[in-house]
């Protein structure tokens, strides 16, 4: 495989099926966190689905999200008004990871560190777009998130 592309993070984890596995098993802790479950006690049935959707783009499946749920300003749209705190964030991650754990998802050093990348870059901009008089853009493409510097381990 050495003069062939390295496989998309979303290949790697899984595909869809790992991303809804981890999105589904994460909400379902989320919605009893006493810290930020209550900014989701209206959540939408199909949250945990259209965030799958969301990751897989990101990390190179299908455009699912732009395609069928409006793109990446709609996405930064759901956060507007939320005043999500530094607290709330961080909580969000560290149950992102915990749920990345208990579902499965590759444990390897090169996935996890581009897999945490992103989620670190993707909630601090929810973050920002969160806080009032946030102006979150109206027209950008779903970011791509790739290996960065550490491709897959070829041993
Ligand atoms: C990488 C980071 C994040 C991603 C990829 C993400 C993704 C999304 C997506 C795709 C939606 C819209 C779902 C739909 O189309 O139905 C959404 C909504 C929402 N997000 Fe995030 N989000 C992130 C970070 C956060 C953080 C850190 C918080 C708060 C701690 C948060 C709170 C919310 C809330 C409250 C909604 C609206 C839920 C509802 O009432 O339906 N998000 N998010």
């Amino acid at each position: 495989m050495t003069d062939e592309e390295p496989p998309t993070l979303y290949e790697w984890a899984g595909g869809t099926e790992a991303f809804e596995r981890l999105t589904e098993v994460f909400y379902r802790h989320v919605i009893k966190d006493d810290l930020i479950g209550p900014l989701f006690a209206n959540m939408d049935p199909g949250h945990a689905k259209h965030v799958a959707m969301w990751l897989s783009e990101v990390f190179g499946g299908p455009d699912r999200y732009t395609k069928e749920r409006g793109g990446y300003p709609v996405m930064l749209r759901h956060h507007l008004g939320k005043a999500i705190t530094e607290p709330q964030r961080r909580r969000w991650v560290n149950l992102l990871m915990d749920a990345a754990d208990e579902v499965g998802l590759p444990d390897d050093p090169e996935f996890r560190a581009a897999f945490a990348g992103y989620i670190e870059w993707g909630t601090r901009l929810a973050k920002d777009n969160s806080q009032p008089g946030a102006t979150p853009p109206t027209q950008a493409p779903a970011p791509h998130w790739g290996w960065g510097v550490a491709p897959p381990y070829q041993p």
